[in-house]
């Protein structure tokens, strides 16, 4: 007997909790005390506490201000959701941007593991950043994972209409290399490696930062009953654990 849309619908929305600022200070003070608290409870129960960040034109502000924060950095490792197939000094490189942005600081203290330099291919990356996944740990925690979300409902790269989308939905390895040609908010960068749900459902917390109206709007179809082929933000919503924590603004 399929479940009633309205029960889904419920189902959905009960998996994500809003923290709607109403300015971008506001959200940015929000977002890191998010990220800052998920890291002290991974550190209160392990050696080591890994941050897994997305890339994009949003966080980098949350990121600066992390940086600042007083934490045992030296105890967090800090990796990637997702990035793309650039050299690592290009500006669209995710490893790029966290190394701007977040690796400053008292944040500078942090272990930084990227996953594009990891083999001299982006496959051959995938086959390394899988065989480098520590989780589950008796002594290291992903203690949380910030994702970003595009206006095609794509978070990570995983993004609608992709090549292996299907595949990457359905692995149960961490990470997954995507396709992108073709999928409009991939712009040039259509080669990417992403984790996948099955390495996302390892994080403790997950958290999703998203700014404006148009987001927002993609985010609430996003919790109407429908696949997450067609909208992989959902993927992140329809994990067990911890709901998705969204951290938006105008
Ligand atoms: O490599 C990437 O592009 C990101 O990891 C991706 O998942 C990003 O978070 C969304 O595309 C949102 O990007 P914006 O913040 O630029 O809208």
């Amino acid at each position: 007997m399929s479940t009633p849309t309205s029960v889904v619908a419920s189902a959905r929305a009960a998996r994500v909790v809003w923290h709607a600022a109403a300015n971008e200070s506001g959200w940015i003070e929000a977002a890191v005390a998010g990220v800052r608290d998920a890291l002290q409870a991974g550190l209160a129960e392990a050696d080591e506490a890994w941050l897994l960040l997305s890339g994009g034109t949003t966080p980098a502000p949350v990121y600066g201000a992390l940086a600042r924060q007083a934490l045992d950095w030296a105890q967090v490792v800090v990796s990637l959701v997702d990035d793309r197939d650039v050299d690592p000094a290009a500006t669209g490189s995710n490893a790029r941007l966290i190394r701007d942005t977040l690796l400053q600081d008292r944040a500078a203290s942090a272990r930084f593991v990227p996953l594009r330099e990891s083999a001299p291919t982006l496959d051959a990356a995938v086959v390394a950043s899988n065989a480098r996944w520590p989780f589950p740990s008796a002594r290291a925690t992903f203690a949380v994972a910030v994702l970003g979300m595009g206006d095609d409902g794509h978070t990570a790269s995983l993004f609608p209409g992709a090549a292996n989308l299907d595949a990457a939905l359905v692995s149960r390895e961490p990470y997954a290399a995507i396709d992108a040609t073709g999928c409009p908010v991939a712009g040039a960068w259509t080669q990417r490696i992403s984790l996948t749900p099955s390495g996302l459902a390892a994080a403790r917390r997950r958290l999703l930062l998203i700014r404006g109206a148009d987001k927002r709007a993609v985010l609430e179809r996003a919790l109407t009953p429908g696949d997450a082929r067609d909208a992989p933000i959902r993927a992140a919503i329809d994990l067990q654990g911890a709901p998705l924590d969204v951290f938006w603004c105008p």
